[in-house]
């Protein structure tokens, strides 16, 4: 339990929405294709995807490059073979129904009315042939007729099947409370002891139950007889109660209150409940699988600096971290988003030592630390104190002869300092960046700007101290200063 709390803990959201999305994904194309002939692609699919999936495991080049050249080609051929199938989903009236609901018979069968008809149809001898699709598309066996599309009444069916009709040839299929097509040619059966009072239009029922789930009713000219076809094969109705009982059983009305209607909702849980495994699985092998290294320096940074604390010297400015995680994550890890950070709260004035745990860490879920290099950081903190230095001008290059400067006075001639004790008492001096003697060109009382040297870094001086002025006075030299200079 513990286990599985703790892998949890590493799942960022974004894993979470990964896995949901697409057993979404997954589960609303098993919906859709329920029942389709696509579906039953769907474990050469997977057979497929495995093997590929071994070849590439176990390095066979050739065999992960042809498996994957088999599956390419399949795509497209299933595309030209299936077309229809696809092009029904789409072409859904309510493109919403493929993201959302379950594909139901939204209009109920006119059972009654069917089998009150077939049975007046048998009495005056009129032949007739009625498909009800299953959950099957039949499409793809059938020779189309002619759309038709109304509301199924018992006169439409006797107008129909009469035999002045010009569409009372062939067969008519059923969908909900509609006539959708008449004038259809079905497949005719391939078998070869069919009882010889049969001809050609009962044949044609058996042919549409052998290759699809649909329930066809044929009417006998000759005879006057209601036969039923299905896949259990061919069967002669006496009664409108039967008739009724086998198309309440095949168009499922009753069903949908019942048991069936609770398998199917079970149907639908199992297949949810399969998506997530199966997709958790994947997630888990592209994501999780392949456990790879990573090495990364991350600067060192430090919190809870107690206030007159600093640091004077630490013996490292980064820390080189060994993460390890999956390939996926570990590419996309930016050094922003790990943290090292050290509380130096406890820490005291002189030799501190910190250790680089997980605890001073801060990594993205499902990135692990192996290693931290340096383990720890040694650290001298002093207090924060303040002195008054003095400023001393650094002169460089050389006066012309003729001139001797008499005064040079900074301004300020103190600065004030902030620094670290120990450390800021033996700074005694600070001095001006460097004033070349040069730019004294003749006797003046005059100014000159220049910065402040701040030296050691660690010190720190008002920022107005930073830019300073000497007031000097420089002379001329008489005769005899000069020769003795020289
Ligand atoms: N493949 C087919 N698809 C659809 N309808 C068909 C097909 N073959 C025959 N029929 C229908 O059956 C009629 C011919 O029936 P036929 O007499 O050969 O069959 P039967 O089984 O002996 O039926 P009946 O007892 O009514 O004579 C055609 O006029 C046509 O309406």
């Amino acid at each position: 339990m513990d286990n599985i709390l703790n892998f949890l803990s590493t799942m960022r959201w974004q894993d979470f929405i990964d896995i949901f999305l697409n057993t979404y994904i997954i589960f609303r194309l098993y919906v859709l294709l329920k029942g389709s002939r696509l579906i039953r692609i769907v474990p050469a699919a997977a057979l497929l995807w495995i093997m590929r999936t071994m070849a590439l495991y176990m390095g066979l080049v050739v065999t992960t490059w042809a498996i994957q050249g088999i599956i390419a080609a399949a795509a497209i051929i299933l595309i030209i073979v299936f077309r229809d199938d696809i092009a029904s989903i789409f072409q859904s009236k309510n493109p919403l129904s493929f993201f959302w609901g379950f594909p139901s018979r939204k209009t109920s069968t006119p059972i009654e009315i069917i089998a009150r008809s077939t049975f007046e149809l048998a009495a005056k001898r009129i032949g007739a042939l009625m498909v009800f699709p299953g959950k099957q598309h039949i499409d793809e066996y059938i020779q189309k007729g002619i759309e038709w599309g109304g509301k199924i009444t018992e006169q439409m069916l006797m107008t129909i099947f009469w035999d002045k009709n010009p569409v009372h040839d062939g067969a008519i299929i059923i969908k909900g409370n509609k006539v959708t097509e008449v004038s259809v040619i079905l497949p005719l059966s391939k078998k070869e002891d069919m009882p010889s009072k049969y001809g050609t239009r009962h044949r044609a029922a058996a042919g549409m139950c052998e290759v699809s789930d649909a329930l066809v009713i044929a009417v006998s000219e000759e005879r006057g007889h209601v036969t039923v076809a299905s896949k259990s094969g061919l069967e002669d109705v006496k009664s409108i109660e039967a008739l009724q009982e086998i198309l309440t059983n095949h168009t499922g009305e009753i069903k949908k209150r019942g048991i069936e209607y609770w398998k199917e909702i079970i149907e639908f849980g199992i297949a949810g409940i399969v998506c997530l495994s199966m997709i958790t699985g994947l997630w888990f092998g592209l994501s999780r699988g392949k456990e790879t290294l990573k090495t990364i320096n991350v600067p060192v940074e430090y919190t809870d600096i107690k206030q007159g604390f600093d640091i004077i010297k630490a013996s490292t400015s980064t820390v080189e971290l060994h993460l390890s995680g999956s390939m996926p994550l570990l590419k996309s890890l930016k050094p922003e988003n790990i943290k090292v950070l050290l509380k130096l709260g406890g820490a005291t004035v002189g030799s501190n030592t910190f250790k680089i745990s997980n605890d001073s860490i801060v990594l993205p879920p499902g990135v692990n630390l192996k290693k931290a290099e340096p383990g720890e950081v040694e650290l001298v903190m002093g207090g924060v104190a303040y002195r008054k230095v003095p400023v001393q001008i650094d002169w460089s290059g050389k006066l012309a002869e003729n001139i001797i400067i008499e005064s040079a006075v900074p301004d300020p001639a103190f600065i004030d300092v902030t620094g670290v004790s120990p450390g800021i008492e033996n700074l005694t001096t600070l001095y001006t960046e460097k004033v070349p003697l040069e730019s004294i060109t003749e006797p003046a009382s005059s100014t000159l700007q220049t910065g402040i040297v701040v030296f050691p870094s660690s010190i720190k001086i008002p920022e107005k101290a930073k830019t300073l002025t000497i007031k000097y006075t420089a002379v001329q030299r008489t005769e005899g200063e000069m020769d003795a200079s020289r």
